[in-house]
Protein backbone atom coordinates (compact mmCIF):
# COMPACT_ATOMS: atom_id res chain seq x y z
CA UNK A 1 0.00 0.00 0.00
CA UNK A 2 1.22 3.85 -0.50
CA UNK A 3 1.82 6.08 2.38
CA UNK A 4 -1.02 8.12 3.33
CA UNK A 5 -1.75 11.56 1.96
CA UNK A 6 -2.70 14.42 4.14
CA UNK A 7 -6.13 13.86 2.93
CA UNK A 8 -6.78 10.06 4.08
CA UNK A 9 -5.46 10.75 7.56
CA UNK A 10 -7.88 13.59 7.39
CA UNK A 11 -10.58 11.18 6.39
CA UNK A 12 -9.72 8.70 8.74
CA UNK A 13 -10.69 11.15 11.61
CA UNK A 14 -13.47 12.75 10.13
CA UNK A 15 -15.16 8.97 9.77
CA UNK A 16 -14.38 7.95 13.32
CA UNK A 17 -15.86 11.61 14.41
CA UNK A 18 -18.99 11.41 12.29
CA UNK A 19 -19.35 7.36 14.12
CA UNK A 20 -19.22 8.89 17.29
CA UNK A 21 -22.01 11.44 16.76
CA UNK A 22 -24.13 8.64 14.63
CA UNK A 23 -24.27 6.79 18.04
CA UNK A 24 -25.58 9.94 19.94
CA UNK A 25 -27.91 11.03 16.98
CA UNK A 26 -28.85 7.77 14.46
CA UNK A 27 -29.49 7.85 11.00
CA UNK A 28 -33.22 8.00 11.12
CA UNK A 29 -33.03 11.02 13.68
CA UNK A 30 -30.55 13.11 11.34
CA UNK A 31 -32.68 12.52 7.95
CA UNK A 32 -36.04 13.47 10.71
CA UNK A 33 -34.23 16.24 11.58
CA UNK A 34 -33.29 17.07 7.81
CA UNK A 35 -36.55 17.05 7.27
CA UNK A 36 -37.57 20.00 9.64
CA UNK A 37 -35.47 22.37 8.70
CA UNK A 38 -36.43 25.44 7.37
CA UNK A 39 -35.93 25.33 3.59
CA UNK A 40 -32.71 25.72 1.66
CA UNK A 41 -31.97 28.99 -0.09
CA UNK A 42 -30.50 29.15 -3.34
CA UNK A 43 -27.49 29.24 -3.71
CA UNK A 44 -26.60 28.82 -7.04
CA UNK A 45 -28.79 32.13 -7.85
CA UNK A 46 -26.60 34.00 -5.70
CA UNK A 47 -23.52 33.09 -7.65
CA UNK A 48 -24.97 33.93 -11.07
CA UNK A 49 -25.48 37.54 -9.35
CA UNK A 50 -24.13 39.91 -11.68
CA UNK A 51 -19.62 40.30 -11.08
CA UNK A 52 -17.57 37.97 -9.34
CA UNK A 53 -19.15 36.23 -6.14
CA UNK A 54 -17.19 36.17 -2.98
CA UNK A 55 -17.92 33.37 -0.81
CA UNK A 56 -16.43 33.88 2.76
CA UNK A 57 -15.16 31.43 4.75
CA UNK A 58 -15.23 31.09 9.09
CA UNK A 59 -11.44 29.23 8.93
CA UNK A 60 -9.29 28.78 12.50
CA UNK A 61 -6.93 26.18 11.87
CA UNK A 62 -5.32 24.51 8.44
CA UNK A 63 -3.25 21.47 8.10
CA UNK A 64 -0.72 23.50 6.08
CA UNK A 65 -0.88 26.62 8.20
CA UNK A 66 -1.73 25.63 11.85
CA UNK A 67 -3.93 28.27 14.05
CA UNK A 68 -4.86 31.38 11.36
CA UNK A 69 -7.31 33.10 14.09
CA UNK A 70 -8.95 32.52 17.18
CA UNK A 71 -12.74 33.46 16.21
CA UNK A 72 -13.98 33.77 18.97
CA UNK A 73 -17.49 34.91 17.71
CA UNK A 74 -18.11 32.98 14.36
CA UNK A 75 -21.19 34.65 14.05
CA UNK A 76 -19.83 37.90 14.32
CA UNK A 77 -17.27 37.33 11.98
CA UNK A 78 -20.07 35.96 9.35
CA UNK A 79 -22.38 39.23 10.13
CA UNK A 80 -18.94 41.44 9.11
CA UNK A 81 -18.90 39.14 5.57
CA UNK A 82 -22.34 39.55 4.71
CA UNK A 83 -22.51 43.47 5.79
CA UNK A 84 -19.15 43.47 3.25
CA UNK A 85 -20.93 41.62 0.79
CA UNK A 86 -20.21 38.12 0.24
CA UNK A 87 -22.64 35.99 -1.12
CA UNK A 88 -22.16 33.10 0.53
CA UNK A 89 -20.60 32.32 4.02
CA UNK A 90 -18.47 29.42 4.36
CA UNK A 91 -17.97 27.33 7.90
CA UNK A 92 -15.08 24.87 8.02
CA UNK A 93 -16.84 22.00 10.78
CA UNK A 94 -14.14 19.51 10.60
CA UNK A 95 -12.35 19.49 14.09
CA UNK A 96 -9.22 18.14 14.51
CA UNK A 97 -7.09 19.87 11.54
CA UNK A 98 -9.18 23.04 10.94
CA UNK A 99 -10.42 23.47 14.39
CA UNK A 100 -14.41 23.91 12.95
CA UNK A 101 -17.84 22.55 14.48
CA UNK A 102 -21.56 21.97 14.22
CA UNK A 103 -21.52 24.80 17.10
CA UNK A 104 -20.10 27.38 14.42
CA UNK A 105 -22.22 26.52 11.61
CA UNK A 106 -25.15 26.95 13.65
CA UNK A 107 -23.98 30.57 15.24
CA UNK A 108 -23.13 31.65 12.13
CA UNK A 109 -26.81 30.12 10.16
CA UNK A 110 -28.64 31.89 13.16
CA UNK A 111 -26.22 35.06 12.18
CA UNK A 112 -26.93 35.43 7.91
CA UNK A 113 -29.64 35.26 5.71
CA UNK A 114 -27.64 34.80 2.83
CA UNK A 115 -26.74 31.11 1.92
CA UNK A 116 -24.25 29.17 4.25
CA UNK A 117 -21.84 25.93 3.23
CA UNK A 118 -21.11 23.49 5.07
CA UNK A 119 -17.32 22.93 4.54
CA UNK A 120 -15.92 19.65 5.52
CA UNK A 121 -14.75 15.99 4.38
CA UNK A 122 -18.32 14.42 3.65
CA UNK A 123 -17.93 10.71 3.41
CA UNK A 124 -21.77 9.38 3.39
CA UNK A 125 -24.77 10.21 3.70
CA UNK A 126 -25.53 10.93 7.33
CA UNK A 127 -23.32 14.68 7.27
CA UNK A 128 -25.75 15.58 3.93
CA UNK A 129 -28.66 15.40 6.42
CA UNK A 130 -26.75 16.34 9.07
CA UNK A 131 -25.96 19.59 7.06
CA UNK A 132 -29.56 20.39 6.34
CA UNK A 133 -30.57 19.64 9.93
CA UNK A 134 -27.99 22.26 10.86
CA UNK A 135 -29.52 24.65 8.52
CA UNK A 136 -26.46 24.72 5.52
CA UNK A 137 -27.63 25.45 1.55
CA UNK A 138 -24.66 23.71 0.25
CA UNK A 139 -22.33 21.04 0.90
CA UNK A 140 -18.60 20.84 -0.39
CA UNK A 141 -17.98 17.20 -2.09
CA UNK A 142 -13.98 16.41 -2.28
CA UNK A 143 -14.24 14.38 -5.89
CA UNK A 144 -10.42 13.14 -4.68
CA UNK A 145 -11.92 11.71 -1.20
CA UNK A 146 -14.41 9.76 -2.58
CA UNK A 147 -15.51 6.64 -5.10
CA UNK A 148 -17.40 7.63 -8.31
CA UNK A 149 -20.81 6.12 -7.26
CA UNK A 150 -20.23 7.58 -3.37
CA UNK A 151 -19.83 10.64 -5.90
CA UNK A 152 -22.84 10.44 -7.58
CA UNK A 153 -24.85 9.32 -4.77
CA UNK A 154 -23.70 12.12 -2.72
CA UNK A 155 -24.23 14.26 -5.13
CA UNK A 156 -28.42 13.06 -5.92
CA UNK A 157 -29.02 13.04 -2.00
CA UNK A 158 -27.81 16.58 -1.66
CA UNK A 159 -30.14 18.04 -4.54
CA UNK A 160 -33.01 16.10 -3.93
CA UNK A 161 -32.69 17.56 0.13
CA UNK A 162 -32.88 21.32 -2.10
CA UNK A 163 -29.23 21.96 -0.92
CA UNK A 164 -26.36 22.76 -3.48
CA UNK A 165 -23.26 20.93 -4.08
CA UNK A 166 -20.10 22.48 -4.53
CA UNK A 167 -18.32 19.52 -5.95
CA UNK A 168 -14.65 20.41 -5.91
CA UNK A 169 -11.59 19.48 -7.89
CA UNK A 170 -7.84 19.90 -8.17
CA UNK A 171 -7.24 17.89 -11.67
CA UNK A 172 -9.09 17.46 -15.23
CA UNK A 173 -9.84 14.03 -14.40
CA UNK A 174 -11.43 14.72 -11.11
CA UNK A 175 -12.60 17.42 -13.18
CA UNK A 176 -14.47 14.59 -15.72
CA UNK A 177 -15.63 12.62 -12.81
CA UNK A 178 -17.01 15.86 -11.07
CA UNK A 179 -19.24 16.56 -14.86
CA UNK A 180 -19.63 12.85 -14.95
CA UNK A 181 -21.42 12.64 -11.60
CA UNK A 182 -23.88 15.44 -12.73
CA UNK A 183 -22.16 18.54 -11.15
CA UNK A 184 -23.09 21.80 -11.74
CA UNK A 185 -20.97 24.00 -9.54
CA UNK A 186 -17.51 23.03 -9.69
CA UNK A 187 -14.72 24.49 -7.30
CA UNK A 188 -11.49 24.45 -8.32
CA UNK A 189 -8.94 23.89 -5.05
CA UNK A 190 -5.53 25.56 -6.00
CA UNK A 191 -4.31 23.46 -2.94
CA UNK A 192 -3.86 19.97 -3.68
CA UNK A 193 -5.41 18.34 -0.83
CA UNK A 194 -3.01 15.54 -0.58
CA UNK A 195 0.34 17.36 -0.81
CA UNK A 196 -0.80 20.83 0.73
CA UNK A 197 1.02 22.44 -1.94
CA UNK A 198 -0.58 25.48 -3.87
CA UNK A 199 -0.68 26.10 -7.65
CA UNK A 200 -3.20 29.01 -8.76
CA UNK A 201 -3.04 28.26 -12.15
CA UNK A 202 -4.68 25.29 -12.05
CA UNK A 203 -7.82 26.72 -12.18
CA UNK A 204 -7.02 28.34 -15.36
CA UNK A 205 -6.10 24.48 -17.10
CA UNK A 206 -9.00 23.25 -15.50
CA UNK A 207 -11.88 25.96 -16.08
CA UNK A 208 -12.01 26.37 -20.25
CA UNK A 209 -13.03 23.21 -20.37
CA UNK A 210 -16.09 22.92 -18.40
CA UNK A 211 -19.61 23.04 -20.15
CA UNK A 212 -20.67 26.75 -20.18
CA UNK A 213 -24.32 26.07 -17.72
CA UNK A 214 -21.16 24.97 -14.77
CA UNK A 215 -20.77 27.91 -12.44
CA UNK A 216 -17.09 28.00 -11.61
CA UNK A 217 -15.38 28.48 -8.39
CA UNK A 218 -11.88 29.23 -7.74
CA UNK A 219 -11.01 28.32 -4.18
CA UNK A 220 -7.55 28.92 -1.71
CA UNK A 221 -5.08 31.25 -2.25
CA UNK A 222 -6.82 34.30 -2.93
CA UNK A 223 -4.37 37.36 -1.58
CA UNK A 224 -6.41 39.91 -2.70
CA UNK A 225 -8.12 41.98 -5.43
CA UNK A 226 -4.94 40.90 -7.74
CA UNK A 227 -5.65 37.22 -7.38
CA UNK A 228 -9.43 37.71 -7.54
CA UNK A 229 -8.72 39.36 -10.97
CA UNK A 230 -6.90 36.92 -12.38
CA UNK A 231 -9.51 34.50 -11.60
CA UNK A 232 -12.13 36.19 -13.42
CA UNK A 233 -9.85 36.28 -16.15
CA UNK A 234 -9.59 32.77 -16.55
CA UNK A 235 -13.69 32.42 -15.70
CA UNK A 236 -14.48 32.26 -12.22
CA UNK A 237 -17.71 32.69 -11.25
CA UNK A 238 -16.70 33.37 -7.85
CA UNK A 239 -13.82 32.81 -5.86
CA UNK A 240 -13.93 31.18 -2.27
CA UNK A 241 -11.50 32.88 0.33
CA UNK A 242 -10.40 32.20 3.92
CA UNK A 243 -6.75 32.66 5.01
CA UNK A 244 -6.80 36.00 3.68
CA UNK A 245 -10.09 37.51 5.40
CA UNK A 246 -9.68 35.85 8.61
CA UNK A 247 -5.91 37.30 9.14
CA UNK A 248 -6.98 40.84 7.86
CA UNK A 249 -8.02 42.47 10.93
CA UNK A 250 -11.07 44.30 9.18
CA UNK A 251 -13.26 41.28 7.79
CA UNK A 252 -16.07 43.61 6.65
CA UNK A 253 -13.97 45.73 4.68
CA UNK A 254 -11.27 42.99 3.28
CA UNK A 255 -14.28 41.48 2.09
CA UNK A 256 -15.82 44.74 0.62
CA UNK A 257 -12.44 45.12 -1.12
CA UNK A 258 -13.10 42.02 -3.19
CA UNK A 259 -17.02 42.27 -3.90
CA UNK A 260 -15.59 46.02 -5.06
CA UNK A 261 -13.39 44.89 -7.84
CA UNK A 262 -15.39 41.50 -8.54
CA UNK A 263 -18.13 43.70 -9.80
CA UNK A 264 -16.20 46.97 -11.20
CA UNK A 265 -16.75 47.47 -14.96
CA UNK A 266 -13.06 46.62 -15.79
CA UNK A 267 -13.44 43.04 -14.16
CA UNK A 268 -12.74 40.44 -16.74
CA UNK A 269 -16.59 38.83 -17.02
CA UNK A 270 -17.22 34.85 -17.11
CA UNK A 271 -18.03 34.12 -20.89
CA UNK A 272 -21.53 32.38 -21.00
O1 LIG B 1 -7.65 29.92 3.15
P1 LIG B 1 -7.68 29.98 1.65
O2 LIG B 1 -6.37 29.70 1.01
O3 LIG B 1 -8.31 31.26 1.18
O4 LIG B 1 -8.65 28.79 1.15
C1 LIG B 1 -10.03 28.78 1.44
C2 LIG B 1 -10.65 27.44 0.97
O5 LIG B 1 -10.50 27.36 -0.42
C3 LIG B 1 -9.99 26.27 1.65
O6 LIG B 1 -10.24 26.38 3.03
C4 LIG B 1 -10.48 24.92 1.16
C5 LIG B 1 -10.80 24.61 -0.12
N1 LIG B 1 -11.19 23.32 -0.20
C6 LIG B 1 -11.14 22.76 1.02
C7 LIG B 1 -11.47 21.46 1.42
C8 LIG B 1 -11.34 21.20 2.74
C9 LIG B 1 -10.87 22.11 3.65
C10 LIG B 1 -10.53 23.41 3.24
C11 LIG B 1 -10.68 23.74 1.92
Amino acid sequence: MSTPTVLDSIIEGVKADVAAREAVIDFAAIKAASEKAAPPKDAAAALRLPGIGVIAEVKRASPSKGELASIGDPAQLAKAYEDGGARIISVLTEQRRFRGSLADLDAVRAAVSIPVLRKDFIVGPYQIHEARAHGADVILLIVAALEQNVLASLLDRTESLGMTALVEVHTEEEADRALQAGASVVGVNARNLKTLEVDRDCFGRIAPGLPTEVIRIAESGVRGTADLLAYAGAGADAVLVGEGLVTSGDPRAAVSELVTAGTHPSCPKPVR
